[in-house]
């Protein structure tokens, strides 16, 4: 162990890995597919925009070029005379100028508005609708938190560039545009002389450009830690309490919040170097046009208009590109954001569906599970060669140590992983070769974690099939026991449940998750039996509602109590990812191996 390790402090009981470091150059590809995301809009209102950014970028061109005509047409004339009428129609035309400005702005904005939340909301239905199909593997690798973050914080950041960054980039782009060209062509050399410390800003403030980026997606990343131990903690709440963990978990909170704000002020502080860079290029470029533009009046090169047509250009010329370096900063942070989006969008899910699957056909329900090898890591094998054959309707207990793996063949079932080495059929058919809902539907899972969903009991039921009528998840609740009880809460089927079902308790919870397993249907059912110790009553009752439950499927139960084991038709003794011995209850006893020890130590266990 390096001496680093062993001198951990307390800050760093808990560890989360660094969340995906990406340090890829400016992508520009990943930017044109962030804009596909405008495609479906841009004709509904991408016209209007463009008509709005005309406008508004011609008036606020065309402003200096009238006050260079007032001042030498009607001001200063070369004739001699001033002439006010000239002057009054000059400002006439400038206000006419900025109200055109004003109202093609403020719709524009308007409709930029919309697109750009019309695509943020496209963009986070895809980042779920994909999350979804992602598998288990890639969730063991991710805590809750951090994934959270990608689907609120990223999609957010991305929602500055799309309603006016966008937009304002390309304004500011053609703005100035149009102001090197004027300048050159109305003068060329002053024009060039005011512009020469451009390149020179730009080689500074280049140098600084990556050092945003990384900035930026180190504080991405620092958020991401803090969501993830949030969530964390928010779960684990109950256990911090009950051990009186909570000045630790703060001084770790405090710590990582600390790191984050940290990481912020370094990214801000980058950010704000732009500013002095273009005040400094900014006074210099003006000290050279009155120095340069009063030496040209002076060889009636130029006019006193001119000059002060530039100046205001200039004013105008510097202001873009002061926007177009901050918001480059905001393109670098919405860039590290969507890097970390489009990281998830295109993570592949690990349990893919052959390009041809068909649906499986409705199944009898036997299951064959053939020399199957697994590993969750590499070079730890969970499963070392499983076979077993197991008929329709037949009942599998599940049974071995902790850890032996009873859970993972039932994952492999499910398919919730592939197995590194053989397959599993049923009815003969592989089951990587069909649909992955088709085979779902076919094979439910209890889990011994019940997850009840925030919303009423009676949609809690109906999550097993959602097309399922009212009287069905009557009968479904009557058939596993759970009517009694439902009708006992306040509002009976339509009481309200917190998320997890914490009001409701163990035994509850899983007569229901029994009930929305029996609305299901499956011909193969995989239950992972709850291991928490309930008051005989409710177990009697948790059996008979198993009975039932079990009736006429294929069976598979990760058994923890005797009475469970012993209805089974088969159990199965696992050790270490193998299968050490198999028979009914009573063959088992008589050998007196694994099984034998399991059960004499319940017994002892129970009569201690
Ligand atoms: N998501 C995972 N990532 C890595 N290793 C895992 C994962 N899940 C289980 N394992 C490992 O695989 C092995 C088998 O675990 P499994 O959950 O199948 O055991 P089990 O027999 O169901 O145990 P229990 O009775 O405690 O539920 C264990 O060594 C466990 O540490």
């Amino acid at each position: 162990m390096s001496n680093e390790q062993t001198t951990r402090d307390n800050r760093e009981r808990f560890t989360y890995k660094d969340d995906d470091i990406i340090e890829k150059p400016f992508n520009w590809s990943q930017l044109s597919r962030l804009f596909n995301y405008m495609k479906p809009y841009k004709k509904q209102l991408l016209p209007v925009i463009i008509v709005m950014m005309i406008l508004g970028t011609a008036t606020r061109l065309a402003i200096p070029a009238i006050i260079i005509l007032a001042i030498d047409e009607a001001i200063e004339p070369k004739t001699g005379d001033a002439s006010l009428s000239k002057l009054y129609m000059y400002a006439g035309l400038m206000l006419l100028l900025y109200v055109i400005q004003w109202a093609a702005n403020t719709y524009r904005i308007k409709f930029t508005n919309v697109i750009g939340q019309r695509v943020i909301y496209d963009l986070r239905q895809d980042l779920f609708r994909h999350i979804q199909k992602l598998s288990f593997r890639f969730f063991d690798k991710r805590p809750a938190g951090s994934v959270l973050v990608r689907v609120t914080n990223d999609v957010n950041a991305l929602q500055d560039l799309f309603t006016n960054g966008v937009v304002n980039l390309l304004m500011d782009c053609v703005q100035l545009v149009g102001i090197v060209i004027i300048l050159l062509v109305w003068n060329f050399k002053l024009g060039a002389a005011v512009m020469i410390t451009v390149p020179l800003m730009f080689i500074v403030s280049s140098a600084l450009r990556k050092r945003i980026r990384f900035a930026w997606q180190d504080v991405r990343m620092k958020q991401s830690r803090i969501n993830a131990h949030l969530n964390e903690s928010i779960q684990g709440m109950k256990v911090t309490q009950a051990y009186a963990q909570e000045k630790a978990n703060f001084t770790f909170f405090k710590h990582i919040n600390g790191v984050n704000i940290q990481a912020w002020n370094r990214a801000s502080a980058l950010n704000q170097a732009f500013g002095p860079i273009i005040e400094v290029t900014s006074a210099i470029g003006t000290l050279i046009l009155f120095w340069y533009g009063s030496r040209l009046i002076e060889q009636d090169a130029i006019t006193v208009g001119v000059l002060v047509g530039f100046a205001n250009y200039i004013g105008n010329f510097w202001d873009p590109i002061n926007r177009l370096g901050q918001m480059y900063a905001q393109l670098l942070i919405a860039m590290a954001s969507s890097e970390r989006i489009f990281e998830f969008i295109d993570e592949k899910p690990t349990v893919a569906e052959l390009p041809n699957a068909n649906k499986l056909a409705s199944i009898r329900g036997d299951v064959t599970f053939d020399r199957l090898v697994f590993e969750y890591e590499k070079g730890r094998p969970a499963l070392r060669g499983i076979s077993l054959d197991v008929k329709a309707g037949q009942t599998i207990a599940l049974v071995g140590h902790t850890g032996s793996g009873k859970s993972t063949i039932m994952n492999l079932l499910c398919r919730f992983y592939d197995p590194n080495e053989g397959a599993i059929l049923i009815d003969g058919t592989d089951i990587r070769n069909v649909s992955i809902e088709s085979l779902r539907s076919q094979v439910g899972i209890v889990l011994q974690d019940t997850f009840i969903f925030s919303g009423s009991i009676r949609e809690n039921i109906r999550f097993g099939r959602l097309d399922a009528t009212n009287d069905e998840i009557v009968k479904a609740a009557t058939a596993v026991d759970a009517h009694d009880f439902i009708m006992s809460l306040p509002d009976g089927y339509d009481t309200e449940v917190e998320e997890r079902g914490n009001s409701l308790s163990m035994g509850q919870r899983q007569l229901l998750s029994f009930a929305r397993a029996l609305l299901a249907d499956p011909r193969v059912l995989i239950l992972d039996e709850a291991t928490a110790s309930i008051d005989t009553e409710t177990e009697l009752k948790i059996q008979e509602a198993l009975k039932k439950l079990l009736a006429g499927r294929t069976s598979f139960i990760v058994a923890h109590r005797l009475s469970t084991i012993r209805n089974a038709d088969r159990i199965v003794v696992l050790d270490h990812g193998v299968i050490v011995e198999q028979g009914t209850h009573e063959e088992l006893m008589r050998h007196g191996g694994t099984y034998n020890g399991l059960i004499e130590a319940q017994y002892r266990f129970l009569s201690a």
